[in-house]
């Protein structure tokens, strides 16, 4: 509780991940004890956090003191044997991980299974508490502060039954510990950093999966786990959570690993004593005959009354259950599955859970392979860089220079990809080089890269795509080579380039600098061998690896319709093996793997991680970026390509995913965004630095303008597209996107929000993160007139003969004059005419005379843009 006090404030969210909670959940028990919070981000008083502690407390000591009753009550003579005494479980596989636990304390016995359970569980306790005891050491009293909090949360709460006849006996759990286990503890801690570093902490650890109690990180299971006291139903949920993706991977065989079989091995674990390992081997016998069932099905959430059905109970005996799990539920309140599971632990009754994986969504699949199944893969590589400065030519000559021995004659084919050897490694080169490919396939999801090559001309130095490559590049988060192209040429000048690189960011190592830099000349074939180790030594470094022992997914690099064989797509494999005969499913489309080539012509019957394949076999064209799947038959396939056909039709009519500055409030509020990707475009450079300035000051509860690119000119569509994906908004200054641009920002439902007055730019933002933008009228653009030529009568100015060209011009709409992409005016149409009469609008198609408010700089090929302003219903 001390380290508690000792932390900086934390806000709702930190503080929830710190007990591994969700905000919501926190927030929930704030509002019950009447303390004011409002959503995620606020912050955690040391008052409130010290009262949410006390709610723990209460409720563990309720439980614990409810549990001794009946304890007493249900099994008098029972047997000391830890887990067999925690109520009505004795774990079996996974539970094996606590009930061994507490027996290993109070025996010590030094058995290697037991020992690695006894360390996951430690490691599980630590990564609870990661905010506090990154410090703990092995002194057993860091231990029990460790302890006591974890017990709070989940899965803890048995091991902290120390008011329970069985601890008498296991109490050395924190205090007694010997130096073994003191030992163990820091072993855990120090497992705990690594894999919280990795992001990865449950999943890993949990390797074995069989501690699915201890293991799993989802000590999510809410306050009310400080309730549950038996082991059996910690591994339980906790396990559930993760085991989902474990076991998915480790099984090493496909298919139905991600489904119930995670959930029901873990479950094994809420089950009480039967099958219990070793020293567990009494089940306290059931005191009562009842109807109570051994196992349920839950498929879902369901309510109290459901569940009391479910469980063969009466509703309320359900309620006074969940009151002591520190749920206050009537009888039509929705359970989520943990508070089921949590409850049927109560009863007794093992669970499983069978939710229907939305394998129509594989693409979401998170799998998280086992450390010792992944191997080692060729990296995979993008060129990106400013037109001519030589990407083409680069590959062209890295990909003759570099093929193997025995390819070496091999008829090359473009299959979208190809691979070269070097020192023995391979590395994957995609070949349709341009930041504009690369980013059109991550928009679609694919994130197919590991390392991009930026390449630069070194006599013509950054160009403005130059810098698109890199900010693309950065917004993927993705490592850079620079290859400073053509030093063969007399006005070659590679530190120009190194000194230019050095404002993107990208600093050479040999300047203190993290970038690699390699002088090249794609057309000489020089530099280009110490190019390919550079890339393997950043390969080496990023470890790139992946589980070839299953089913295989990756992504479409590009497809077509052949003539003769059908549809033939190139697809980039990234887990697994893919074979021939698989079934699989591409985007929309599905199919079997009827013959598989490789980039060197040769028929495979397999293709590993970062092979690029062409296949054919399939029943339509699927997209390029469009991820694929293997599934175990055809007709399975069939069916996810037909159910990811109408979601895809639903989901074009429906909303609205990507981020707009209308429903930033809401994202941010519901903590799904941490940071507001912003692309800035002005027409002047001083203009975005100014923009980009101010914006990246802005900070609202926590979350923070990131500009991912910025520049001076036009909004075009390649930043259209890096705002699509990544989820930005394009902030346009005195420029406008033009009309092929609009349409794609339409199309990807980007928003791009136009300024005249950086001030206004700023605080639209600035509103807009504090959800107080309550736009009343938005502008509606209604036509374009070209102006075609120009006429100066004095005392009028200069009069615009324009043709309408798109939509109308009304006399009383506002207009703003455009000159090649950027805003020259922006006022009031003063005049309308048609020939010598005025006229209240003109539509397309037809010539008109404007004169526009106060201004005569009209030059012939402006755009004159009329727009009214709308009211908008707030949202
Ligand atoms: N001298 C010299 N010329 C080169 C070198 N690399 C490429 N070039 C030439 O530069 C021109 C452009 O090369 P490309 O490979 O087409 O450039 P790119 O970046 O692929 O161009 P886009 O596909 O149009 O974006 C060609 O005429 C090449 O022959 C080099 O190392 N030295």
């Amino acid at each position: 509780m001390s380290k508690q006090e000792n932390k900086d404030k934390l806000s709702v969210y930190e503080y929830a991940k710190s007990l591994n909670m969700s905000s919501k959940e926190i927030i929930t028990i704030l509002k019950r004890l009447n303390i004011p919070v409002n959503n995620h981000m606020s912050v955690m008083e040391n008052d409130s956090v010290a009262r949410v502690e006390q709610f723990f407390k209460d409720i563990k000591s309720n439980a614990a003191a409810k549990r001794e009753n009946t304890g007493r009550a249900e099994a008098p003579a029972k047997s000391p044997a830890p887990a067999s005494a925690g109520g009505s479980q004795t774990p079996k596989s996974s539970a094996g991980d606590h009930s061994g636990q507490r027996g290993d304390q109070g025996r010590n016995v030094p058995h290697n299974q037991e020992q690695k359970h006894h360390k996951n569980q430690q490691e599980k306790q630590v990564s609870m508490n990661n905010k506090s005891n990154n410090n703990s050491s092995s002194a057993s009293g860091s231990t029990q502060a460790v302890q006591e909090r974890s017990n709070r949360q989940s899965g803890g709460s048995h091991m902290n039954q120390s008011s329970r006849p069985q601890n008498s006996q296991g109490n050395g759990q924190s205090q007694g510990r010997g130096p073994q286990q003191n030992r163990n503890q820091n072993q855990g801690g120090g497992a705990r950093n690594d894999a919280s570093r990795s992001g990865n902490n449950g999943a890993r650890n949990n390797q074995p999966n069989r501690g699915g109690g201890s293991n799993g990180t989802g000590g999510n299971t809410g306050y009310a786990g400080g309730n549950r006291g038996q082991g059996g139903q910690g591994g339980q949920n906790q396990g559930q959570r993760k085991g989902n993706n474990n076991n998915y991977n480790k099984s090493g065989k496909n298919f139905d690993d991600n489904r119930q079989g995670g959930f029901k091995n873990n479950n094994r674990g809420g089950k009480g004593g039967r099958g219990g390992r070793g020293n567990q081997n009494h089940q306290p016998p059931r005191e009562k005959i009842d109807n109570t069932p051994k196992k349920i099905i839950v498929r879902g959430t369901m309510t109290v009354g459901e569940t009391a059905k479910l469980l063969h109970k009466d509703a309320s005996e359900v309620i006074k259950k969940l009151i002591l799990l520190g749920v206050m539920a009537t009888i039509n309140q929705e359970l989520d599955i943990d508070t089921i599971l949590l409850l049927a632990g109560e009863f007794g009754v093992e669970v499983e859970v069978k939710i229907p994986v939305e394998d129509d969504r594989f693409e979401t699949i998170e799998e998280v392979d086992d450390e010792a199944d992944l191997k080692e893969r060729p990296p995979v590589v993008t060129i990106m860089g400013h037109v001519d400065h030589g990407k083409t030519t680069l590959l062209d000559a890295i990909r003759s220079t570099n093929v193997t021995g025995a390819e070496a004659g091999g008829i090359t084919q473009h299959i979208g990809a190809y691979q070269v050897e070097i020192n023995g490694k391979k590395i994957t080169f995609l070949d349709t080089p341009g930041h504009e490919a690369f980013t059109a396939m991550r928009a679609r999801g694919a994130q197919l890269t590991d390392i991009t090559i930026i390449v630069v001309a070194a006599d013509d130095g950054v160009m403005p795509q130059t810098v698109e490559a890199v900010n693309h590049a950065k917004a993927a988060g993705l490592p850079i080579i620079v290859a400073v192209n053509k030093i063969d040429k007399p006005d070659a000048n590679p530190d120009k380039v190194k000194q230019e690189l050095t404002e993107y960011g990208l600093v050479p190592e040999e300047w203190g600098g993290e970038t690699i830099f390699v002088n090249v000349s794609a057309k000489q074939k020089m530099g280009l061998e110490d190019l390919l180790e550079m890339i393997l030594l950043v390969a080496e470094v990023n470890e790139y690896k992946a589980n070839p022992n299953k089913r295989a997914r990756g992504a479409v690099i590009e497809a077509e319709l052949d003539k003769s064989r059908g549809p033939v797509a190139r697809v980039l494999v990234q887990h697994g093996t893919l074979k021939v005969g698989d079934a699989f499913v591409a985007g929309n489309s599905f199919g079997r793997v009827r013959a598989m080539v490789n980039d060197k012509g040769r028929r495979l019957k397999e293709a590993g991680p970062s092979t690029p394949v062409e296949i054919t076999g399939l029943t339509e064209v699927p997209q390029a970026g469009d991820p694929f799947m293997v599934f175990e038959d055809e007709r399975k396939a069939r069916s996810i390509a037909d159910k990811r056909a109408t979601a895809q039709r639903q989901s074009d009519l429906g909303a609205n995913t990507r981020v707009t500055l209308d429903d930033l409030f809401r994202h941010i509020k519901e903590g799904e965004i941490k940071d507001l990707n912003v692309i800035i475009k002005a027409d002047v450079q001083g203009s975005v630095e100014a923009l980009k300035g101010s914006l990246e000051k802005i900070e609202v509860e926590g979350v923070r303008v990131k500009i991912i690119h910025s520049g001076a000119g036009a909004i075009t569509e390649s930043d259209v597209i890096l705002a699509a994906a990544s989820n930005a908004i394009i902030i346009g200054f005195n420029v406008r996107p033009d009309s092929q641009t609009k349409a794609t920002a339409e199309q990807e439902k980007v928003d791009i929000r136009l300024h005249r007055v950086i001030y206004n730019a700023i605080e639209e933002i600035e509103q807009a993160m504090k959800g107080m933008l309550d736009p009343v009228y938005k502008e509606a653009v209604i036509g374009h007139a070209e102006v075609r030529s120009t006429f100066k009568i004095s005392k009028v100015g200069t009069i615009a003969g324009c043709m309408v060209t798109s939509g109308k011009i009304s006399r009383n709409a506002e207009a703003r004059l455009i000159r090649d992409g950027i805003v020259i005016y922006e006022g009031k149409i003063d005049s309308l005419k048609r020939f010598k009469d005025d006229a209240k609008e003109v539509a397309q198609g037809y010539e008109c005379g404007i004169t526009l408010d106060n201004y005569n700089d009209v030059k012939e090929g402006d755009v004159i843009e009329a727009f009214i302003m709308e009211t908008v219903q707030p949202k």
